[in-house]
């Protein structure tokens, strides 16, 4: 059986009195790819952004491993962000004032987490598996959206986070970019970290060892991939079926 790495349940969560979570559970099992996918105002990113304590809950426990992050005083919680979780934005929040590289040592260097030669090697590996190996030294402006979005990832892998949590990775690229950004993703979830990824893109959502589709604040339905053989027409009928 495999085992749960995020155990999200009852999550209840409102703004300003409107009920945007309504008892949401979702789990994530150790090195597994689930996809979110649901209507634009389903509560998506509010679902992502409370599992990962960026936002507050109303109810409910989030369990990462043995700790429930609900518990953790907040600056226990940003020691178990930096440590166990990666984020990936649809832009990715590079300074722009510092190259590649110097974005990507910056947070463990700041935790002074190793050495500055082996934060340098680190992060070069990375942009190395990220196919961008010779981009390391170029500032965020002087690279395309695709190039920027892998270093962005490069950066969230530096502590070797047992979750990526990815907001729309690709939504703002062109086609090639994307699958670029989707391959890497791939790769690192084969390699065994797990991903919660919301996604309008059936494509991305292909790649999932699981689908949860979002109605209105609440978990509508979920699709298993596995050894599905074409995953996207089985994505795309069940997003007709609930009606995203
Ligand atoms: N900080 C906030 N303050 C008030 N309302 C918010 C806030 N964040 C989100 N909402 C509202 O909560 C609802 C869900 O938003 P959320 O961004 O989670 O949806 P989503 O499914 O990710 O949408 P999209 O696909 O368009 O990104 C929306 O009605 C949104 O307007």
């Amino acid at each position: 059986m495999s085992t749960a790495l995020l155990n999200a349940s009852g999550l209840h969560k409102s703004y300003a009195e409107t009920p945007v979570l309504h008892g949401v559970d979702l789990r994530v099992d150790d090195g597994e790819f689930v996809a979110v996918m649901g209507p634009s105002g389903s509560g998506k990113s509010t679902l992502l952004h409370c599992i990962a304590g960026l936002d507050e809950l109303d109810a409910g426990a989030v369990w990462l491993d043995e700790t429930d992050l609900t518990e953790l005083a907040r600056d226990q919680l940003a020691d178990a962000r930096r440590e166990r979780m990666g984020f990936v934005f649809q832009q990715p929040t590079l300074l722009r004032d510092l190259s590649l590289l110097d974005n990507i040592v910056l947070t463990s260097s700041l935790d002074g987490i190793g050495t500055s030669r082996q934060r340098r090697e680190r992060a070069e590996a990375l942009l190395s598996r990220a196919g961008i190996g010779d981009l390391g030294a170029r500032m965020p402006t002087e690279v395309s959206g695709g190039e920027l979005q892998r270093a962005g990832i490069c950066r969230a892998m530096m502590r070797s986070p047992r979750i990526l949590f990815c907001d729309e990775p690709t939504g703002a690229l062109n086609s090639t970019a994307a699958t670029a950004v989707l391959d890497l993703l791939v790769e690192l979830n084969s390699e065994g970290t797990a991903l919660l990824v919301v996604t309008h893109d059936a494509t991305v959502a292909a790649r999932a060892d699981r689908v949860v589709f979002m109605i209105d604040g609440r978990v509508a339905q979920q699709l298993w991939l596995g050894e599905t053989r074409d995953p996207v027409a089985a994505v795309a009928a069940t997003m007709r079926h609930v009606g995203v």
